[in-house]
């Protein structure tokens, strides 16, 4: 079975939902969650450390804290030279937190007050574990001193459960926030580590779930990105097949001074195994041919709309937003084809309350990929509201458009309209530039014109988009400068990686 190659997908808890599984976990735990989770973090920090060293521990006044002080033991124990500061006050500590600090205590450590200042030759280790998931609002006074002076060491630093400063929902700096280079998050995942500012201030992310199945305790609203999660699509060809079998993607848009958008999604669409790739232009002055693609075929949009058998369209990359384009995009959504919404034909949509009933009555639900500006436009509301909870922002454009949507951005948010959501971890910043949203678009057209599902087709193009483009960047060293170009032969070359597993994952034939 393909699914037996790919990781679980695995769940992610908003801070509500991480308390219940908690609250269902720790009676009679044993040994307790705290001591599990410190175990398992300072298993980590000698992995960091590598060798004899002085380690700093930064323990705050709840039970991240708490974890701190058991970090802080059991590198004592491993020989470690380690100091502990401790923000709060021993009485005010929660319970669990108060065990783990008078067994510091029991063992010979102490605390101090203030920050110490670093040992000649500096610190080898620095462990945050100020605040976690209790952060209710931004550090300030001697706790943003503290995130300074920590975030000043050059050396590992590592966050217990969360970077302190980080919403643990939403991904969001309050204000000062630990800038680590390694974050061990415990039980589950939150969302707030795996998208907005998160993947910056958490470093390599590392998850211990320390024994307890959070699934069977409570049920997760969120999952990462696996291709485990569409597995069952990813089965080899049959060879009694035909380009017939693999369905038409058609791609709408290229207004004059955009024709290279509408270029680059069919394109994608060719990479990703569509049966045929059609590209329907606005400009008049179309484009005969791609000489670079001539497997492309081109035809005027409005003639493209009316052609029949088309199992899939996408509608927008270059599309803009002229009355013109506005007749294109209401005759898309009411084709009874698979359908793909981006760029300018969202725009259209976010404008006129008619497309907006129209898209929520498809009988099937269509496909959305804005950006957090086009979301803002969508939600009528701003940027910045659509960035502070981008999961609730993507669920309520999902529930209110009947369809499923990309938020994009740094960990896309992918919702559907029952309220499901899921986070993607593939992509890197080199993406943030023009052409890749379009080739998104391809892909997406591809899948959907091969057969699959709204829903996996998202999935599967929102991580694959994104895996693409980590490898081109990793085989070419790039930080900047990716084009957007680039990106669909390395989506095709990750797809069929998927389907044909290599000779390493192949069954063995047994010897005689
Ligand atoms: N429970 C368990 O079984 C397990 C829990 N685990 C660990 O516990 C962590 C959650 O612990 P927690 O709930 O005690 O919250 P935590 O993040 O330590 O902070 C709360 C304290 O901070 C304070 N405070 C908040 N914001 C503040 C601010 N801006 N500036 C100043 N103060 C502020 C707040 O005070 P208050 O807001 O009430 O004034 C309160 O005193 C979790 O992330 C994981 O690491 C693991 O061991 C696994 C098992
Ligand atoms: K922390």
């Amino acid at each position: 079975m393909p699914s037996a190659r790919f990781a679980p997908a695995r769940p992610i808890y908003p801070v509500a939902g991480i308390r219940a599984v908690e609250a269902r976990a720790l009676p009679g735990a044993v040994p307790p969650l705290m001591e599990r989770a410190g175990a398992a973090a300072a298993a980590l920090a000698l992995r960091l450390l590598d060798g004899p060293g002085s380690v700093l521990v930064a323990c705050g006044p709840g039970n991240n804290g708490g974890d701190g002080f058991v970090v802080a033991r059991h590198l004592k124990a491993a020989g470690l030279r380690v100091v502990v500061a401790f923000a709060g006050e021993p009485a005010k500590l929660p319970a669990d937190a108060s065990a783990a600090h008078a067994a510091w205590l029991e063992h010979g450590g102490s605390t101090s007050a203030e920050l110490p200042p670093p040992p000649p030759g500096g610190w080898n280790l620095v462990v945050d574990a100020l605040f976690g998931i209790g952060l209710q609002r931004p550090l300030e006074g001697r706790y943003a001193g503290w995130i300074a002076t920590l975030n000043a060491q050059p050396c590992p630093r590592l966050a217990l459960d969360i970077p302190s400063g980080l919403d643990a929902d939403s991904g969001r700096r309050l204000g000062p926030c630990f800038a680590a280079s390694h974050t061990v998050s415990f039980i589950a995942l939150k969302p707030g580590l795996l998208t907005l500012d998160g993947p910056d201030q958490c470093g390599e992310l590392h998850l211990q779930e320390i024994d307890v199945d959070a699934e069977a305790l409570a049920p997760a609203p969120g999952h990462e990105i696996t291709p485990a999660l569409f597995a069952g699509r990813l089965a080899p060809r049959a060879r009694n097949s035909h380009k017939g079998s693999y369905g038409d993607a058609a791609l709408i848009g290229g207004a004059p001074g955009m024709v290279g958008a509408a270029i680059l999604a069919g394109r994608a669409a060719a990479n990703l195994g569509a049966g045929r790739v059609l590209v329907g232009l606005l400009d008049p002055a179309t484009l005969p041919v791609d000489i670079l693609r001539p497997e492309l075929m081109f035809r005027s949009a409005p003639e493209l709309l009316a052609e029949a058998g088309i199992a899939a369209f996408a509608v927008g990359p270059g599309l803009g937003q002229s009355d013109a384009a506005w007749t294109l995009v209401h005759a898309a959504i009411a084709l009874p084809a698979q359908l793909v919404l981006d760029a300018d034909a969202l725009n259209l949509v976010a404008r006129d309350p008619g497309l907006q009933a129209a898209l929520a009555h498809r009988s099937r639900p269509a496909v959305l990929t804005p950006h957090p500006a086009e979301a803002a436009r969508l939600l009528g509301s701003t940027t910045a509201d659509v960035q502070a909870d981008r999961i609730a922002a993507a669920c309520r454009m999902a529930g209110q458009l009947k369809a499923w949507v990309v938020l994009k951005g740094c960990g896309s948010i992918v919702a559907n309209p029952d309220g499901h959501w899921w986070i993607n971890s593939s992509g890197n910043p080199a993406m943030a530039t023009a052409g890749i949203g379009d080739v998104l678009s391809g892909i997406l057209a591809a899948l959907l014109a091969r057969g699959w599902d709204a829903g996996e087709a998202l999935l599967a193009a929102v991580h694959l988009h994104g895996l693409a483009g980590d490898r081109v960047c990793a085989a070419q060293g790039l930080d900047s400068g990716l084009l957007a170009d680039e990106l669909a032969p390395a989506a095709r070359a990750c797809f069929n990686a998927w389907v044909v597993p290599s000779p390493a994952d192949a069954p063995q034939r047994p010897t005689e």
